[in-house]
């Protein structure tokens, strides 16, 4: 069984053509709870067939509430959704080509594996034998083939949650929605199952909507991620633009960054924050700048850098504290003149090169184009 990001990289890549997906689009979306809680504001969407769209955010930012919209489980306040083009907010949840698959499995212990995932097509009145046909294909699909006689209860979490993926899938929807599907699991089993249903949902083409509050998760399987915080999209985009190029304070926290400085003073591309003067690539216009740790390089203060010549910003800094994590060491660096006591923590890939030590002066040197402003929350890309 593949465990890797690789794995899942490659999966992406050999992904089949789609055999049966649908596009979804969210207008206006708008949710307010009886008692005056809005669980979402207005929210505009648009997910392509046979994307893997994850939705990111906080406890409480209105995920599965999103997601228990599209499946038809509750209605919008306000708003309107398609499902393949067609207009479904008034279509009662039966109707809709969509799947949910739930964090808490919602099996019938006491039942068999093959009971289990028959079950939805009972519901739906397909006949026995092909019923039998469909299980079969479905349980060897996901691994399980083996044990289609043996009871839920006489299974491990990573296998009950598959028989809850199996139970979805065939059905054969259009759309599955996933309200954090994984979270039960334990970490090592979690990256299997990652792969796992990215690769599914690679071979059967459809169009999955995920759920998940871990940002790596989210980064690992999505085509694209939307953050939400409070009821708002905050930002769409594939994992590399939200993690890259986080739009605001609250995307670039809630991605895991660290190095984020309050901006003082700007004049045009020039800023002043706490760890001094720095040159962006171009006018600064957020109160918040962030640097991604890996993109800063570091050399001897003496040595010729990286780059001579190239416009860079240089900050001449003192080794405090040094993490070795095998394959990479980060380095917490206190400035030695323009900045006001604030920490830059670079983060070096270990490369073999020999490590600064705690003491030791060192330069530090960012690119303007690493130097990513943050805007107002609530602004989207
Ligand atoms: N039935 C309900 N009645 C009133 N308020 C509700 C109801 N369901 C959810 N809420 C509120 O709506 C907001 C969004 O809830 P939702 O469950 O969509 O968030 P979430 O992002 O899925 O959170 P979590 O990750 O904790 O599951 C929260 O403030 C929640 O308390």
């Amino acid at each position: 069984m593949p465990d890797t990001a690789t794995d899942v990289a490659a999966a992406r890549q050999q992904g089949d053509t789609a055999r049966r997906a649908s596009s979804i689009g969210l207008k206006g979306i708008r949710k307010e709870y009886p008692g005056g809680v809005v669980a979402l504001e207005s929210v505009d969407l648009q997910i392509g067939a046979g994307e893997f769209f994850t939705l990111l955010g906080p406890s409480g930012c209105g995920k599965t509430t999103l997601l228990r919209i599209l499946a038809g489980l509750d209605e919008p306040s306000a708003g309107s959704l398609t499902i393949g083009g067609v207009a479904v907010t008034e279509t009662p949840p039966h109707k809709r080509s969509v799947n949910t698959v739930f964090q808490s499995y919602a099996l019938f212990p006491h039942l068999s594996v093959r009971d289990n995932i028959a079950f939805g097509l009972k519901m739906r009145g397909v006949a026995g034998a092909e019923r039998d046909t469909r299980v079969k294909r479905i349980a060897d699909f996901i691994q399980l083939g083996e044990l289609v006689e043996r009871r839920v209860d006489q299974l491990s979490g990573g296998q009950r949650q598959r028989i809850a993926l199996a139970r979805a899938l065939v059905c054969e929807p259009d759309v599955l929605l996933l309200d954090e599907p994984l979270s039960a699991l334990d970490a090592g089993l979690r990256r299997k199952l990652q792969v796992e249903l990215l690769r599914t949902q690679q071979r059967l083409g459809m169009t999955f909507v995920f759920v998940t509050h871990d940002q790596e998760e989210a980064m690992v399987m999505s085509d694209r991620i939307a953050v939400l915080n409070d009821g708002v999209i905050q930002q769409i985009g594939t994992p590399q633009q939200v993690y890259e190029r986080p739009v605001n304070l609250f995307v670039a926290r809630f991605m895991g960054h660290d190095n984020i400085f309050a901006v003082s003073a700007r004049h045009e591309r020039r800023i002043t924050t706490p760890i001094g003067e720095l040159t962006g690539e171009r006018p600064c216009h957020g109160a918040h700048v962030l640097i991604r740790p890996e993109t800063i390089e570091l050399s001897a203060p003496e040595s010729e850098g990286v780059e001579p010549g190239k416009p860079l910003n240089r900050l001449f800094c003192r080794v405090e504290e040094r993490f070795y994590r095998g394959n990479n060491v980060e380095y917490r660096l206190a400035l030695e003149e323009g900045g006001t006591g604030a920490t830059l923590i670079a983060e070096i890939s270990n490369c073999g090169e020999r490590l600064f030590r705690v003491g030791d002066r060192v330069r530090a040197e960012i690119y303007p184009e690493d130097v990513v402003a943050l805007g107002d929350e609530g602004s989207t890309s």
